[in-house]
């Protein structure tokens, strides 16, 4: 039965139909029993106060539902506007952003420092219990640096592009965690972890987010980002994707942009064994609740 009001009951007191409409959430809360839900949360849609309370409170209700739900977060625009208030520049290429020395230890005290402790305060204020962790915690992640090739234009000749200390996750440990999940505690993750070098590296929020999924095989990795879901070459929102399918989109060129990584990263986490992966707009408030607790689903899923 849908979430919204149904045709064949009659009007019926509020209390009544609350009731009625969490009853309806039953089912899908023990589908996802002791399941392990990665949240990908960007920077895109962390901007408006009432949809980030609205975002902690759906997230500490998946863990008050028995679920093991583990954030991991973007903050592009929030990194962008602490680079411009240093005056110092910055610059992406083929979507990632080229990280020198002084910005890496923006990023780092942008993404682990204040946008993680903010999440992890607001899921607190929702009355959940929540960890505020990075790659390096417990050697989660190690990370490996990223070099990406670019293809001239004019002489065809493919160059190397040296992106700093951008890196792509190498390995995740997965037994801290296991051990934080069984407890209590909601980890949030900021998507910076350590080479082998030492360094710190600037990670994809979304290939960090891909690679925590796989390695714990999620039964979920849910891509909050700023469009409904892919979209067809009309426009239309497609609720359902599979790999096959996805790859088509992507060389037809109806995928593009930053839809792209994000979609290549979908089919990467499938493959490593995630159940299914939905991207879908983190600007609806209460996106996760949709999406996980009513038979409407949100956004696109994406499946073998
Ligand atoms: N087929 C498509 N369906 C949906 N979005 C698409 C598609 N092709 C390109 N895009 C673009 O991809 C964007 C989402 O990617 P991106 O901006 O990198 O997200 P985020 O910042 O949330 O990680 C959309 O806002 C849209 O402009
Ligand atoms: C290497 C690289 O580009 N890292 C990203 C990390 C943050 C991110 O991915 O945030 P969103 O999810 O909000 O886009 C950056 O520096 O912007």
């Amino acid at each position: 039965m849908p979430f919204d009001d149904d045709p064949n009951v009659p009007l019926e007191p509020k209390p009544v139909r609350q009731a009625r409409l969490i009853s309806q959430a039953l089912p899908f809360m023990q589908r996802y029993t002791d399941q392990t839900i990665v949240v990908k949360y960007g920077g895109h849609a962390m901007g408006d106060a009432e949809l980030s309370a609205a975002f902690a409170r759906d997230i500490a209700l998946l863990k008050q539902s028995g679920i093991k739900p583990i954030v991991v977060h973007g903050g592009g625009p929030q990194i962008a506007s602490m680079l411009d208030k240093l005056g110092i520049e910055s610059r992406f290429e083929s979507g990632l952003r080229v990280t020198d020395e002084q910005t890496i230890e923006v990023v780092e005290m942008v993404l682990a420092g204040s946008i993680n402790k903010q999440i992890v305060q607001e899921i607190t204020s929702a009355g959940g219990k929540a960890i505020g962790l990075c790659g390096k915690d417990g050697q989660m992640v190690t990370v490996k640096k990223l070099t990406r090739t670019t293809r001239d234009t004019d002489s065809n000749i493919e160059k190397v592009v040296d992106l700093g200390f951008v890196g792509e996750p190498e390995t995740v440990n997965p037994s801290v965690l296991d051990m934080v999940t069984q407890e209590a505690l909601i980890p949030v993750i900021a998507p910076v972890a350590s080479g082998a070098d030492g360094k710190t590296y600037n990670v994809n929020a979304d290939t960090f987010a891909g690679a925590v999924a796989g390695a714990l095989n999620a039964t979920r990795l849910l891509f909050l980002t700023d469009v409904d879901g892919v979209l067809d070459a009309e426009k239309n929102l497609i609720p359902e994707l599979t790999i096959a399918k996805a790859r088509t989109l992507i060389a037809d060129g109806t995928i593009a942009g930053g839809m792209i990584p994000k979609v290549e990263t979908c089919i990467q986490a499938v493959e490593q064994g995630v159940e299914g992966v939905v991207i879908l707009n983190g600007k609806v408030p209460h996106c996760v609740l949709l999406e996980l607790f009513t038979a409407h689903g949100a956004g696109t899923l994406i499946t073998r």
